[in-house]
């Protein structure tokens, strides 16, 4: 256990898209009184800025001026966070399906990794933070007291996506759901900067057969039982 920070602890959960991280990280840092980040989102918003600007996916340059000239926030809505950019609420558009797939190409080019780490680790630093992401336990936050690794099997997380799809009117079919779990897994996992894995100290959790209570049981036990184990030196 690291010194102790400030506010807390810090909490990375890393894991594939659909495993749950969001769900988790938002009913985990309720039950704490933690910070819930959502590095997924600030991906998306830069995706969602670089579309509006014109700016290609590979375009480096381009990426790294527009991250220099963009502050992400959180704001707190009631029970929900809403993600700001540049001070507008771009929390629905980032959600698109077109978004997310955006995403994953851009999260791959390491400028705009360099800068959003920057704001991630400053985010963090005094903890009291859930951090859910790609790279949280293995980059962004490698002394992290608490590292959780969230997965579940592929059609699991194509059929959880699926149902959200459909909640929102969208007529992907679910095998179409599950393919492009499958095609933004291997993006995540292969790209050369930060890819999507396990850090060695992280806890894994296969949620293919729990409901999200039962990991929220698993996730909340096992940073209570660190916080006493840090209190007691
Ligand atoms: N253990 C679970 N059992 C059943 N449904 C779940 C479970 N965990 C999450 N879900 C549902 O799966 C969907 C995706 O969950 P969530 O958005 O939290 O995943 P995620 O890992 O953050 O995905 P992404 O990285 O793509 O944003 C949500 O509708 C959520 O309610
Ligand atoms: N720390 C992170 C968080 C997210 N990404 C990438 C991975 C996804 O392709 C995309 C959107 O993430 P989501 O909102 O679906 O969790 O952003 C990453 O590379 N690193």
């Amino acid at each position: 256990m690291s010194a102790v920070r400030q506010n807390g602890v810090i909490v990375a959960i890393d894991g594939p898209s659909g495993a749950g991280k969001s769900s988790l990280t938002k009913l985990l840092a309720r039950r704490l009184g933690y910070i819930h980040i959502d590095t997924g989102a600030m991906f998306r918003a830069v995706a969602l800025m670089s579309r509006r600007a014109g700016i290609a996916s590979d375009d480096d340059a381009g990426l790294a001026e527009l991250c220099r000239e963009l502050e992400i926030t959180f704001v707190r809505d009631g029970e929900t966070c809403r993600v700001l950019a540049n001070g507008e609420d771009v929390s629905t558009e980032i959600r698109s399906e077109e978004i997310g797939l955006l995403t994953s190409a851009i999260s791959a080019r390491k400028p705009v990794r360099e800068a959003l780490l920057t704001m991630q680790r400053a985010m963090g630093a005094k903890g009291g933070v859930i951090l859910e992401g790609r790279d949280i336990g293995t980059v962004v936050f490698p002394d992290a007291e608490v590292k959780f690794f969230l997965s579940a099997s592929a059609e699991e997380r194509g059929r959880r996506r699926y149902l959200e799809l459909a909640a929102r009117g969208d007529a992907a079919t679910l095998e179409e759901t599950i393919a492009k779990v499958i095609q933004r897994d291997r993006q995540d996992e292969g790209r050369e900067h930060a890819p999507l894995r396990q850090a060695e100290d992280a806890l894994p959790i296969d949620s293919t057969n729990l409901s999200i209570d039962e990991v929220l049981t698993v996730m909340e036990n096992t940073v209570r039982e660190r916080l006493v184990q840090g209190a007691k030196g």
